[in-house]
């Protein structure tokens, strides 16, 4: 507990100062604001009416015996939001790794009704504070389609913790975070400080950011909201465009797990800093599946590069989550949604050739993935990107295709499985915005790597870039 002493209270530190006096919900302290913003000064006579401080007032210390302001708690809480049983157990996780990181912080986290009460009575053990919020909804289903994530507009409802005012400043964390080392120094940061997005570095990423809570910023947040919307249909976009003038802190603070593999040699030299992992995108940790025998996570293909993070989700998951919930409710939480069960459809159809030289000659993966998407084996775009990945694997393989004749060896049979129309590619290459390239050489892919542009297929991971390497010390290269 920080506390302040010898000053005259700003209206702000009232505030905290009444929440903290008026531990009671019955006392209905925007109604008693006005008199006390003005009057409150350390050492003034606390009024009859607010003597309800309690021992038990984990921030404490505001009065003394004769009923005097003696200090003003200024305490700090970390706040996650979960509207449903899955985010919730990701908040499980998300508090005990921040605990076994030693957080002096208080634990806050905002549940919607819809939240199961065996699990909401977990988040009681685990957090200072359960607040059961009302669900806001963006309901901005055209800018969200473009995010390809109808179910962000819930995400507004993380404004809430601009009302959480007996907190003097408070970190918002994403459920589907977790804490790897401690992070309690973002509380020496202003109102608002976050992490770039990866995506477009101009903006933060909603997933972590310092807050003020403040009930005249929460008002002209919604009515922001109103007027102007959020360009991306989520939070993110809308408070980036109230918060334009943002601090950035490291990387460190919000490590989105799936950028690691796209500038590996900057993730060898700085990952082992990392504070705090977040999972962005559309698999949670809890939708990998996690093997009991081998005890690690089978991470869906294209996610390898989590695996560590995965795994030490898991663990404090099996720990410390998974004993205290009952198997029914656990069930219904980790439920798998879309994309896995995708997945798994996926890898049940598909036959793994295990044939070492086929291995070589022909395409090494058996899905094609846009992002975080898994994808209809029967679509268009699935066999445009299928055919795209074949050309990039047998590139990667060292196979020289561009003078072979496509109907005639194995390599292009391969390519051409199911090959699209050419407005077929185009219409998904327009699709993908930005993703024109139909076949690719390894100079353009290099190319159109040093522009930057994003990896939707993940051919620059880690694992095709060792295959790359292996397949030309192999062929003696
Ligand atoms: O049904 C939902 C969806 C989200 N959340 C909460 O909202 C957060 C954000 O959603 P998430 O699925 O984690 O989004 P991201 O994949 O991280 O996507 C990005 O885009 C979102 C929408 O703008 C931002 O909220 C995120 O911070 C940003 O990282 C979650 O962590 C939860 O705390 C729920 O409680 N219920
Ligand atoms: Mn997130």
């Amino acid at each position: 507990m920080a506390s302040k002493t010898g000053t005259e209270l700003s209206p702000t530190a009232c505030v905290y100062h009444l929440h903290l006096l008026c531990g009671m919900p019955s006392i209905n302290i925007s109604c008693s604001l006005d008199v006390h913003v003005s009057t409150h000064k350390l050492g003034a006579v606390i009024p009859e009416s607010y003597k309800l401080v309690s021992e038990r007032n984990r921030c404490g210390g505001v009065g003394d015996t004769c009923g005097r302001v003696k200090s003003i708690a200024v305490s700090q809480a970390y706040v996650t939001l979960a509207t449903n049983d899955g985010y919730a157990i990701g908040a499980l996780v998300l508090g005990h790794s921040l605990r076994s990181n030693n957080t002096t912080k208080d634990l806050v986290i905002m549940i919607a009704p819809a939240v199961s009460e065996a699990i909401k009575s977990m988040l009681e053990s685990v957090f200072n504070k359960v607040i059961i919020v009302d669900v806001l909804d963006s309901r901005d289903s055209a800018h969200l389609s473009l995010l390809k994530r109808p179910e962000l507009g819930v995400t507004f409802t993380k404004l809430h913790c601009w009302t959480l005012t007996q907190y003097s400043k408070c970190v918002f964390l994403d459920a589907d975070m977790l804490c790897v080392q401690n992070p309690d120094d973002l509380f020496s940061h202003p109102e608002l400080t976050a992490v770039c997005d990866i995506g477009w570095p101009d903006c933060f990423n909603s997933g972590m950011f310092v807050l003020v809570p403040s009930v005249d910023t929460y008002g002209k947040l919604l009515q922001h909201a109103e007027t102007s919307g959020s360009f991306d249909g989520g939070d993110q976009g809308l408070l980036n465009s109230y918060f334009p003038n943002w601090q950035r802190v490291s990387f460190i603070y919000n490590m989105v797990a799936s950028a690691t593999y796209t500038y590996l040699p900057a993730y060898k030299q700085f990952g082992a800093n990392a504070k705090l992992v977040h999972f962005l995108g559309a698999l949670k940790p809890w939708q990998h599946r996690y093997d009991a025998g081998s005890g690690s996570v089978h991470t869906a293909p294209g996610y390898e590069h989590l695996a560590p993070y995965l795994n030490s989700w898991w663990a404090l998951y099996n720990r410390l989550v998974k004993p205290g919930v009952p198997e029914m409710d656990l069930q219904r939480a980790l439920e798998v949604k879309s994309p896995v069960e995708e997945v798994k459809e996926i890898e049940d159809q598909v036959k793994v050739n295990d044939s070492e030289e086929e291995h070589e000659n022909t395409c090494a993966s058996d899905h094609v993935y846009n992002g975080d998407e898994v994808m209809d084996e029967s679509s268009v775009s699935y066999r445009v990107l299928r055919n795209l990945e074949c050309h990039y694997e047998c590139v990667s393989n060292g196979i020289d295709l561009s003078n072979k004749d496509r109907s005639g060896n194995k390599e292009s049979e391969n390519l051409d499985m199911a090959a699209p129309t050419e407005s077929e590619v185009q219409e998904v290459a327009q699709q993908l915005s930005g993703l024109s390239v139909a076949h690719e050489s390894l100079q353009e892919g290099q190319a159109r790597w040093e522009r930057g542009e994003p990896d939707y297929l993940g051919r620059d991971s880690f694992a095709n870039i060792q295959a790359y390497i292996d397949s030309k010390i192999k062929n003696g290269k």
